[in-house]
């Protein structure tokens, strides 16, 4: 990445061990969304070029010492990759602020961090991954290994790009793949520099390749080449639908992290003094913009009153604005476009007759950041767990108190989405935690907390919240072939 003009960056291609620009030098600019202002421009891939850097991956990977190596080699350039990342943790956690629009200070102390922790956390469990093995008798030896699959196609959102990006290269990297990642088009600022990080931690050229462009096109046209063995998906269930009817012509593997509408259920006996600023951080975090977040607040009614209460201070008391300031906990939306998506919400929620309890406009907001897509802690109460508030991914600062009365309709209400990405309970009851984690059909429960992430766990979706699972062993399985061998002793 360099900078054409005063704070302008420019984002090329990484193909096969250096930079490049798009064939026809084609560009595409991105905007800071706390300003407007114009931060890079980025190269546009034909779909010539997504063939180039899927032909450089599928070398890399067919002649290429990387699957040949010894995992304790392999791994120790992926490490290294992780210690450059720690190494520059400001950069990248400033470039995500800019790009995204989240608070530098959570992209600083967690998302960074956590992106490093990725790579280190694969490599480490693949040295100490074992395998199986199954006697016949004293007559043969079954065995197994775990081969890479090829060139994976990484296909990553907006939302917390380095971090969710890094999700999926960790494993790749490291189960041998050579790879193709397709950031988003609204953030491709800290994913551009994966390429590069790469090299310089020793990662052979041809193995890490990052293409810019639309998804329609270039997301697309990755999906479809016959390079590309598999495709792992993180973003809306409607563009996952898209990515399989793609992919099938040349049969991918694919694995989705989808949508989600995660129930947030608070039982009478719950800990206020923790439900509280967790649930906050779960509607609010990165402006709302997280699949996990626990937007359907599901609250028992006899501590209704109380809890509206507690839950509008603590929402009003949130420092809104500039995503670079120390002090901000919650930056603008990511883009025009999504923030008008999300305040077309504010009018379905009037016309739903839902009831307001804070928010629901522009905050104040200093002189240099009144452009920005900002938005207002949203929270509304409605007693519909059918209203569209209720049952779409709003994806922003908007929330969704529903009251209800006994296990049975929390259970009922918490399940009536067509998503099951996660979901929260808070009680102080050991047997009802038990009972209601069970009940809910979703991929992950937090019991009295949230977001809080093991790396060995599986991670993804019931129903449209994706296929397949993600973390420990589940993404190995996914970035590998399973091959037995077997051998006659006698
Ligand atoms: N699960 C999650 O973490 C995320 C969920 N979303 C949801 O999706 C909604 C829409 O956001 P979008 O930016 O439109 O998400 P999206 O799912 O379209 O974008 C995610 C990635 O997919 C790529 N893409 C788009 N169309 C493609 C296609 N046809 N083939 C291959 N790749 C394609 C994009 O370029 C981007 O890299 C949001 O409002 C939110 O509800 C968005 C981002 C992340
Ligand atoms: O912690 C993870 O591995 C995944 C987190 C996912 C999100 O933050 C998201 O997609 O919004």
């Amino acid at each position: 990445m360099t900078t054409v003009e005063a704070n302008v960056k420019e984002v090329q291609h990484f193909i096969d061990g250096g930079y490049a620009a798009s064939s026809d030098n084609q560009t595409f600019e991105v905007k800071n969304p706390a300003t407007q202002e114009v931060i890079a421009v980025v190269a546009e891939a034909t779909e010539e070029d997504v063939e180039k850097v899927c032909k450089a991956a599928r070398l890399a990977f067919d002649s290429g010492p990387w699957r040949t190596m010894t995992v304790a080699e392999r791994c120790a350039k992926i490490r290294r990759m992780a210690d450059i990342i720690l190494e520059r943790k400001e950069e990248i956690a400033r470039l995500e602020a800019l790009d995204v629009g989240k608070p530098y200070s959570h992209a600083f102390t967690a998302e960074v961090p956590r992106a490093a922790h990725n790579l280190k956390f694969f490599a480490d469990f693949v040295e100490q991954r074992g395998g199986e093995t199954y006697p016949m008798e004293d007559a043969f030896l079954n065995y197994t290994r775990y081969e890479p699959v090829g060139v994976a196609g990484l296909i990553t959102p907006w939302n917390a790009p380095f971090m969710l990006t890094t999700w999926k290269l960790g494993p790749a990297l490291a189960a041998g793949n050579t790879i193709v990642i397709k950031p988003a088009e609204m953030t491709p600022l800290s994913v551009s520099l994966l390429g590069e990080i790469a090299k310089e931690a020793g990662i052979p050229d041809g193995v890490v390749n990052v293409v810019h462009g639309k998804g329609s096109v270039v997301g697309t046209a990755v999906t479809k080449n016959t390079d590309v063995d598999l495709i792992s998906f993180t973003g809306s269930t409607a563009t996952g639908k898209a990515i399989m009817r793609n992919g099938a012509d040349s049969l991918k593997k694919f694995s989705f992290e989808l949508g989600g509408k995660a129930a947030n259920i608070v039982f009478e006996d719950a800990d206020l003094e923790k439900a509280i600023p967790v649930s906050i951080q779960a509607a609010f975090l990165n402006s709302g913009q997280v699949c996990l977040a626990g937007s359907r607040i599901l609250v028992q009614r006899s501590i209704l009153d109380t809890f509206i209460e507690k839950f509008k201070a603590a929402a009003e008391a949130l420092v809104v604005g500039d995503p670079q300031a120390e002090e901000t906990k919650m930056g603008p939306l990511v883009s025009e476009e999504h923030f008008n998506k999300v305040k077309s919400y504010l009018d379905i929620a009037k016309e739903e007759g839902a009831q307001l309890v804070t928010g629901g406009s522009t905050p104040d907001l200093a002189a240099h950041i009144q452009n920005g897509y900002y938005l207002q802690p949203t929270v509304y109460v409605h007693d519909n767990p059918k209203a569209r508030i209720c049952q779409e991914e709003i994806f922003g600062p908007v929330v969704t108190i529903i009251p209800f009365d006994t296990e049975e309709e929390a259970l009922q209400i918490a399940n009536d989405t067509d998503y099951g990405l996660n979901g929260v309970v808070w009680t102080e009851n050991l047997k009802r935690a038990h009972r209601i984690s069970h009940g809910v059909r979703a991929g992950t429960i937090w019991v009295n907390c949230w977001f809080v992430r093991d790396l060995r766990a599986p991670f993804g979706g019931f129903k449209k919240s994706g296929i397949g699972r993600e973390g420990g062993h589940h993404s190995l399985e996914f970035f590998t072939e399973a091959k037995n061998i077997c051998i006659a002793l006698n």
